[in-house]
């Protein structure tokens, strides 16, 4: 454990599969919500099929323009698996195209997140496992490493460990601890029903909307004028 920058870990901590089902088919907003607001992948980092995202991360952190150690993470995966790869927001070199991309799909991967570019952009739209990355660009990646595998990585501002469980949508990416994961699934189920229940009161025209009353307004301090602007 003496070589930082050019190490693998081959073990992941993965969490159970039944606590990741938890998250199936819920709004990353709802999940995002009840973390604070906190927690997710930056709006740099989208998705390039509308397949949903959900896995326990293996992490890679690559040399900019490299992608050995993302090669050997293929390796490593198992079924399942969400490959995160922080290279730093680099968009000179893509760091993956669709020969490893099919590669993943065949292993049963669930997903690939690149903090970094991709090239085979055409392939990888229609691809039935879930890609996100920063940006496409035919430029083509070395080989050579160093880089690490399975340490915490950054992510679109986000820190990644291996296992962290990651759900994504059309909105984005949420990153989840697994300790805290039970009480999150649960909170957000319950955010989701009660946002059902909010469009229903939308569309019955008897939403609450008393805290947006003038008196609200008026006790901040909020000036409400009964004129035009002139
Ligand atoms: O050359 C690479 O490593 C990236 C790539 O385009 C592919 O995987 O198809
Ligand atoms: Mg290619």
């Amino acid at each position: 454990m003496s070589n930082a920058g050019f190490r693998i870990f081959k073990k992941v901590n993965r969490p159970d599969k039944d606590l990741i089902e938890q998250f199936k088919g819920l709004p990353v907003a709802n999940i995002a919500d009840e973390m604070n607001r906190f927690s997710c992948v930056d709006a740099r980092i989208k998705r390039v099929n509308s397949t949903p995202l959900l896995g326990p991360a293996l992490t890679v952190k690559a040399r900019i323009g490299d992608n050995m150690m993302f090669h050997k993470a293929l390796d490593l995966a198992q079924p399942g698996d969400v490959i995160v790869v922080d290279v730093q927001g680099d968009l000179v070199n893509s760091l993956t195209g669709e020969i490893m991309m099919r590669q993943a799909l065949k292993k049963g991967l669930a997903g690939i997140v690149i903090d970094g570019a991709v090239r085979d952009v055409e392939a990888l739209q229609v691809m039935d496992m879930a890609i996100y990355a920063a940006g496409v660009t035919p430029k083509g990646p070395f080989k050579d490493g160093p880089g690490e595998i399975n340490v915490p990585v950054s992510c679109g501002g986000v820190v990644v460990n291996p296992g962290d469980i990651l759900v994504g949508d059309a909105d984005g990416i949420v990153v989840i601890r697994p300790q805290d994961a039970p009480v999150i699934a649960k909170k957000a189920r319950a955010k989701q029903a009660k946002e059902q229940d909010t469009f229903k009161a939308i569309e019955a025209g008897t939403l609450d909307r008393s805290m947006y009353s003038d008196e609200v307004f008026l006790k901040k301090g909020c000036e409400i004028i009964d004129d035009y602007y002139k």
